[in-house]
């Protein structure tokens, strides 16, 4: 049976004011999160960072269980109707969500636990979460985010196409969070998350 923690788990603590918090990075595709996600998480290997589930297939080189958990549609419905997520979205023609339990397991024990997330998957965990910090990452141009994302060298005309559109939407979005980001210069961006994060 999974175990359902109650939202008074996740309060942070006069003692330790990073215990048990929520942390929503969010932007859009292409812009660096999952970049950024990676050297945080070298330098600051006490944060917890969410393996999401996806229907997506693996581009070269992610491994199932590290990059995402790949799963198949059906298996994915399975699980939402489960409940085990605790959100859940679709992006560019694909199913993303985060697993419930280990990740209010990991605030349970105290964790700083990042969830790099889009849009509607980010606005379902501020609605849940209030107290959760949300950080917006920005890109410098519209132009610059194209580069990136045809850079990575990992979608479809298609898939760019899709994920072009749905940036426009997610950057109008900006203002909602916390915090906003410009990843223009990669270490600046970096030390801002720090900042935001450790002070
Ligand atoms: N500050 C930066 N300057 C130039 N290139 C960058 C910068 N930050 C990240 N990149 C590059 O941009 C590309 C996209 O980065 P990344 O895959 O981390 O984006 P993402 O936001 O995680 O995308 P998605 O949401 O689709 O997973 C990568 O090739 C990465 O090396
Ligand atoms: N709502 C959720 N969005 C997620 C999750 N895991 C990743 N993502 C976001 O999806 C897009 C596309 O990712 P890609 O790996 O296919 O490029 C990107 O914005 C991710 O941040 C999740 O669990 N829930």
């Amino acid at each position: 049976m999974m175990q359902v923690l109650s939202i008074q788990n996740c309060a942070t603590t006069k003692e330790n004011p990073l215990s048990g918090k929520l942390i929503i990075l969010t932007g859009p595709s292409g812009v660096g999160k999952g970049t950024l996600m990676r050297s945080l998480l070298q330098r600051h290997p006490e944060l917890y960072y969410s393996v999401s589930a996806t229907t997506r297939p693996p581009r070269p080189g992610e491994v199932n269980g590290e990059s995402y958990y790949f799963v198949s549609r059906s298996k994915f419905e399975e699980l939402i109707a489960q409940g085990e997520f605790l959100e859940s979205a679709e992006f560019a023609g694909n199913y993303y969500g985060t697993p419930r339990e280990a990740v209010l397991n990991q605030v349970q024990s105290g964790k700083l636990v990042v969830l790099e997330i889009e849009l509607a998957g980010a606005r379902q965990i501020r609605t849940s979460f209030p107290e959760a910090l949300s950080i917006f990452i920005l890109p410098p141009s519209f132009e610059e985010l194209e580069n990136r994302i045809r850079g990575r060298g990992q979608d479809s005309e298609e898939a760019i196409a899709r994920r072009l559109q749905r940036a426009k939407e997610e950057i109008q979005a900006a203002d909602e969070f916390d915090i906003q980001i410009v990843n223009d210069d990669f270490e600046a961006a970096l030390q801002a998350i720090e900042v935001a994060l450790f002070g």
